[in-house]
């Protein structure tokens, strides 16, 4: 069966080159004949006109083709122990504040706690280390600049460019936004040139950093050669601790926590990591459910927090589903492409002869156009729903769940740090191709496709101190209970 699986796969994804070849045999078996026929057809008007039309077809084809964009190099916050948040100082920190949230409430996010797959490494800024935690501005204001700060001196350190190279810069950060915006933190402290176009996005969620990477696309497409974009994503949390005893609104203070990835992106592609494949971005906010899905608002007593919907798992799976509709087709090969085309016209034809039952459409290995998938590790629930609908392995989804458990939900970041462990694994070879999946508040689904040019020199990065002990055995009740 295997073995029939694989001929398949080869048949269909190289029909073209096999039937050329088959042409080409008949042809060389009577070289005689096709010389005197290419003699009977060629005159020097003749090869004139040809050459004349396939330059002007080259030419047509150079100018439609848009500019290759590259991920020159990308960095990430890595925390220092100090920030760590074990389930121990969680449990007694919300025990030593009882006037902030009552017995029933410290239970549900302590069992939420230990059932959301993140391990006792995760770490929350400086603010929430206080009792009652520092929500004011000062608090974001010290998050952001450690965050932000470091893992742009990271992706700097890493690369070739400085910040005399930047020319556009997107920076990324849904629930803060200050003013002037981070955008102009991060002009400021690098220094960076007047003529730089710099973009703040905010309230997008986690979907935001792959938001960022599709805009970054297509300005590079349209850019001078040599254009460079830094991109910053990250979620500042200081000001986010809710302190009420809505369900919906604890689990936030559960799962986030402090990250940030920085990436250089350019239509060069000198010293060029990855190339950039499709992005494909899906926006469902038209349902209301999904539009209420992830929404800051007060409860009843007037606490600010983010709702986070029970059913933002299957939206998710929903929102995947429409998002491979259009992004399946760009990078499936042609056998998984043929057997849903086939798959759906037996479920037509089923229909249309009025038979009864429904002929379930197949469903795509993607595996057979990724090697690795970065699966934003919105918290376990998450991670299964993806795991699930799109049929993969444990192996498949290691980097997410990993990713989970040393840093937890880091936001549009998260991708990153999925990256960085593939790479801190060893795993990324030269032409490997990854799949990025993001999921965001309005709701958001982004796909962004990427093949590797050169895999990192090192394992350095976020994963340098902890990478040899990854990866961990999950605790059976953060799995099945
Ligand atoms: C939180 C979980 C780990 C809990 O998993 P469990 O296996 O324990 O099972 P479970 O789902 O039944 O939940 C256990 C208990 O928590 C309650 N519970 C779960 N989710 C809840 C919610 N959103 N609001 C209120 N209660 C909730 C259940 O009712 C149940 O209560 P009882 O036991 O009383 O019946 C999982 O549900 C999960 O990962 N959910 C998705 C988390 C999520 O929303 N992540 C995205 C973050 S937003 C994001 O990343 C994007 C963005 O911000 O833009």
């Amino acid at each position: 069966m295997l073995l029939l699986k694989a001929v398949y796969r080869v048949v269909v994804n190289n029909f073209l080159a096999l039937a050329a070849a088959a042409v080409a045999a008949v042809l060389l078996r009577r070289p005689d004949e096709l010389a005197a026929r290419l003699r009977a057809v060629s005159s020097p008007l003749h090869a004139a006109t040809a050459a004349v039309l396939a330059a002007g077809v080259a030419r047509l084809v150079r100018a439609r083709r848009a500019r290759g964009v590259y991920l020159v190099e990308y960095g990430c916050f890595r925390p220092r122990p100090c920030y760590r948040a074990p389930f121990a100082t969680c449990l007694e920190h919300a025990h030593l504040m009882p006037y902030l949230v009552d017995e029933e409430s410290v239970a549900f996010a302590i069992r939420l706690l230990e059932r959301s797959g993140l391990g006792d490494e995760t770490c929350v800024p400086d603010a929430y280390h206080y009792m009652p935690p520092d929500r004011s501005l000062r608090a974001s204001r010290d998050e952001s600049e450690l965050v932000i700060f470091s893992a742009v001196d990271d992706v700097f350190a890493r690369s070739a460019l400085t910040p005399a190279d930047i020319d556009v810069l997107i920076v990324n950060c849904s629930i803060f936004t200050p003013t002037p915006v981070f955008a102009d933190m991060v002009v400021n402290r690098y220094k960076l040139r007047a003529e730089v176009q710099n973009v703040n996005l905010s309230g997008m969620g986690c979907s935001a950093g792959l938001v960022s990477v599709g805009l970054a696309k297509n300005l590079l497409q349209v850019s001078p050669p040599g254009t460079n974009v830094l991109i910053v994503s990250t979620e500042i949390l200081s000001s986010q601790y809710y302190v009420g005893t809505e369900r919906a609104m604890l689990l936030p203070n559960c799962l986030f926590r402090m990250g940030a990835a920085a990436m250089i992106l350019s239509n060069s592609p000198d010293h060029a990591r990855f190339r950039l494949g499709r992005v494909v971005r899906t926006v469902t906010a038209a349902r209301d459910s999904d539009y209420r899905c992830v929404f800051q608002e007060e409860d009843e007593q007037g606490n600010t927090g983010i709702r986070l919907s029970k059913d933002l798992a299957t939206t998710a799976g929903h929102a995947l589903k429409s998002n491979i509709a259009a992004f399946g087709p760009l990078v499936l090969p042609a056998s998984e492409q043929l057997l849903v085309a086939i798959s759906f016209l037996k479920r037509k034809l089923k229909q249309l002869s009025g038979h009864a039952g429904k002929v379930r459409l197949y469903r795509p290995d993607f595996r057979t156009a990724f090697e690795h998938f970065c699966i934003h590790a919105g918290g376990r629930g998450v991670i299964d729903e993806v795991q699930h609908g799109l049929g993969l392995s444990d192996d498949d989804v290691e980097a997410s769940r990993m990713t989970l458990h040393r840093f937890g939900n880091t936001s549009s970041s998260s991708v990153l740090y999925e990256l960085a462990y593939l790479e801190a694994k060893g795993r990324m070879k030269r032409g490997d191709r990854v799949w990025m999946i993001s999921f965001g508040a309005g709701f958001d689904c982004n796909s962004v496709a990427w093949e590797c040019i050169k895999p990192a020199p090192d394992a350095d990065g976020p994963w340098v101190d902890c990478i040899h002990r990854y990866p961990v055995q999950l605790p059976e009740i953060a799995k099945d209970v």
